[in-house]
């Protein structure tokens, strides 16, 4: 069997309130993504699926457990070597897009290409690429607040996808949008995903939208809960 993408393994994080009682978010979760895999991670507001998304996207630490990209054992090292895989090896989708709003639709795929050493002419010409792919070539000089709520996401899909990341992170990347828009979208999205191979972890509320994924995880009082539809 091919080594997984993502692999976490007893993950426990916590957050202190400043009060006597800590939130215990995450207790010992394990989840192994394979190769091309697309799991939906389900669960109700705030069981914990942001904070398990940014653990895994090298966002935050966990209190205990570990997290391996690629094979990397990531536990421990250094800033900077978690902000390269991060920037190389995983793409983030938000629900609220998250673009930069002063740059046009281009240049916000554009920038993180640029950040990770890639020269402008070859990140332009891959951006123009994604925004083909995703229709909205059309609207690629203008900022996100002269595009739809749909457009925008598409976007901040080819945002993701700039650096051909191996591992698609994505908090409920539709639901901010009306329900047609939403799945116009999401078909969209997994079109894309499925074509590309990618493997990708997405956080839905959607049960409609998470029966289209290959496998569905649950959290559950902090714990993961798998194979359940
Ligand atoms: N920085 C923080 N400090 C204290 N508590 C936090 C912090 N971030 C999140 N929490 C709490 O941790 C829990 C899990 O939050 P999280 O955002 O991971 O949930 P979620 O499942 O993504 O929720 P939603 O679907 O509403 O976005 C919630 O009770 C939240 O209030």
């Amino acid at each position: 069997m091919s080594e997984p993408v993502l692999s976490l393994k007893g993950i426990t994080k916590a957050y202190n309130t400043g009060r006597p009682n800590e939130v215990t978010v995450l207790r010992g979760v394990g989840l192994d993504l394979a190769p091309g895999e697309v799991v939906a991670l389900v669960a109700p507001s705030g069981a914990g699926k942001s904070t398990l998304l940014h653990i895994a996207g090298l966002l935050d630490t966990p209190d205990a457990g570990t997290v391996h990209i690629g094979g990397e054992d990531m536990t421990g090292r250094s800033d900077g070597r978690r902000t390269a895989v991060r920037r190389s090896d995983v793409g983030f989708i938000y629900q609220f897009h998250h673009l930069l709003p002063e740059f046009t639709a281009l240049e916000n795929i554009v920038l993180p290409q640029l950040v990770n050493g890639t020269g402008r002419r070859a990140a332009e010409e891959r951006a123009m690429e994604l925004l083909t792919s995703v229709g909205v070539a059309p609207r690629a000089g203008h900022r996100p607040a002269a595009l739809s709520g749909g457009e925008q996401q598409r976007v901040a899909f080819c945002r993701a996808m700039a650096n051909a990341p191996a591992l698609l992170l994505a908090d409920e990347p539709t639901g901010n949008l009306d329900p047609q828009t939403s799945d116009q979208v999401f078909d969209t999205l997994m079109d894309l995903v499925r074509q590309t191979g990618l493997c990708a972890l997405i956080a839905t509320h959607n049960p409609g939208l998470a029966t289209r994924m290959d496998r569905r995880i649950f959290l559950d009082g902090g714990q993961m809960v798998s194979n359940l539809s």
